[in-house]
């Protein structure tokens, strides 16, 4: 804010506003869907064996485990896009409006002006390009077609979107790679049921029960 060479200086309002919204919008759309991918992960052996094995070769060929490796892990990967897909925060819309001389979509001419809305998560349960839409499946990426790929938009759509993209994949890449690679032997506590673990609209999409608890494996009260 100081610096006299900078081009585009902040006053202390709009540094506040700026310091508030990515406090905001940075913080619990990212803890949600870590939090969704974690419950998703613990609670199948199958793909929890295969997350660890395949993070644990980063360490046995001797380096340490960072966002470059991890982005080389094909099944990795796929699990964050499929968390991305089934557990967006962000479901409701995103808004845009018809640019100058309208534009045609399929069927349908849209005039200049229309404000439109496209649901996130309806797209990311798409059946014509999503089976079993509401399941959780990271393998389902490993030879996705780009309809599929094109049809991911947790961070919104183009033109206008999501800021802290790069940033959000770092902590969720980083976060579920540490707690899988340190801690393997945790399931979902008796009080992560189903029902707790519903989505619920609320501004963001949240678990019902506002909690998502976690214990050692085999581990009783
Ligand atoms: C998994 C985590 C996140 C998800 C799913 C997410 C999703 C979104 C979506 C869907 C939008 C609307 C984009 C559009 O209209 O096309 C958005 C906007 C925004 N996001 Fe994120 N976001 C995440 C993390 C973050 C982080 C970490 C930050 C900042 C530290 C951030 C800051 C913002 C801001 C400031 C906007 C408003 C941008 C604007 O209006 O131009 N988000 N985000």
């Amino acid at each position: 804010m100081d610096d006299p060479t900078c081009k585009y200086r902040l006053t202390m309002n709009q540094f506040i506003d700026d310091t508030f919204t990515f406090s905001a919008a940075g913080s619990h759309t990212t803890h949600i869907t870590a939090t969704y991918i974690m419950w998703a992960i613990y609670k199948d052996r199958e793909v929890l064996q295969r997350l660890y094995d395949e993070i644990k070769t980063i360490e046995a060929a001797g380096l340490e485990i960072t966002v470059d490796e991890l982005r080389k892990l094909p099944y990795f990967e796929a699990m964050i896009t499929e968390g991305l897909r089934l557990y967006t925060t962000i479901a409701g819309s995103i808004p845009r409006v018809v640019p100058k001389g309208g534009r045609q979509l399929g069927p349908h001419f849209l005039p200049e002006d229309t404000g439109i809305l496209s649901p996130i998560y309806a797209i990311h349960h798409n059946t014509d390009l999503f089976q079993d839409p509401f399941s959780f499946k990271p393998e389902r990426w490993m030879d996705a077609t780009k309809e599929m790929r094109d049809a991911i938009v947790a961070f919104g759509g183009p033109g206008r979107p999501c800021p802290g993209q790069n940033l959000a994949m770092f902590e969720l890449r980083l976060i579920l790679a540490f707690l899988i690679s340190r801690c393997p032997d945790l399931e979902p506590a008796e009080s992560c049921t189903k029902e707790c673990m519903q989505l619920t609209e609320l501004l963001l999409l949240f678990p019902k029960g506002g909690k998502c608890e976690f214990r050692k494996r085999g581990y009783k009260v």
